[in-house]
């Protein structure tokens, strides 16, 4: 049988707003109680969150659980779409899945927040991690799962829940991963 090594990508729970420091409201507490309780027997090794507070606070009941540190990596913080706010940003958002190079204005194109992310994967499958679960933002869990699934855009982008799961299952002997959303439970 082909031994695999799990990345788990995790969307944060339920979050009071978009600011770093925004928290999670009590859904989303709820919520990250009860990720902690769908992972406890998952073999977790390894976790590596985005620094921002929803994201830490949505893996600190597991993390509590498991008695294992959390990793934060500033490559897992939200891709920033443009400097300035728009009514429009939706569309803006959906033409940045067709065209990865597409940049606006104080923004980050997908194709540079794609690598950052990719090379975060790439440092937890270095480190020899088994089963690691990785936890960031929208935007950029669905620009990470898009380079391992050219099919993931901007509809999958718009089912994300909070939480969401996928799993990434690389094969131990290198080649492609399988992905596999398994969230919601
Ligand atoms: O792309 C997104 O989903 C938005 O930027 C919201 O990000 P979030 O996952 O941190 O709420």
């Amino acid at each position: 049988m082909t031994q695999l090594r799990n990345i788990y990508v995790v969307r944060h729970c339920q979050a009071e707003g978009q600011a770093p420091e925004a928290r999670l409201t009590g859904i989303g507490m709820l919520q990250a109680a009860r990720l902690a309780e769908s992972f406890s027997d998952h073999a977790i090794d390894c976790m590596v969150s985005s620094p921002y507070a929803r994201a830490r606070q949505s893996i600190a009941p597991l993390a509590e659980r498991l008695g294992l540190e959390v990793t934060l990596d500033e490559r897992l913080t939200e891709r920033v779409l443009s400097g300035s706010p728009s009514p429009d940003w939706r569309e803006k958002l959906r033409l940045t899945y067709d065209d990865m190079g597409l940049c606006y204005d104080g923004g980050e194109s997908s194709s540079t927040a794609m690598k950052r992310a990719v090379q975060a994967v790439e440092d937890i499958l270095n480190q020899g991690c088994r089963n690691a679960v990785l936890v960031s933002h929208g935007n950029l869990i669905s620009l990470l799962l898009k380079y391992f699934d050219d099919r993931i855009g901007f509809k999958e982008w718009e089912a994300l829940t909070n939480p969401d799961v996928y799993r990434l299952s690389f094969p131990i002997d290198g080649g492609s991963p399988s992905l596999l959303r398994i969230w919601p439970a």
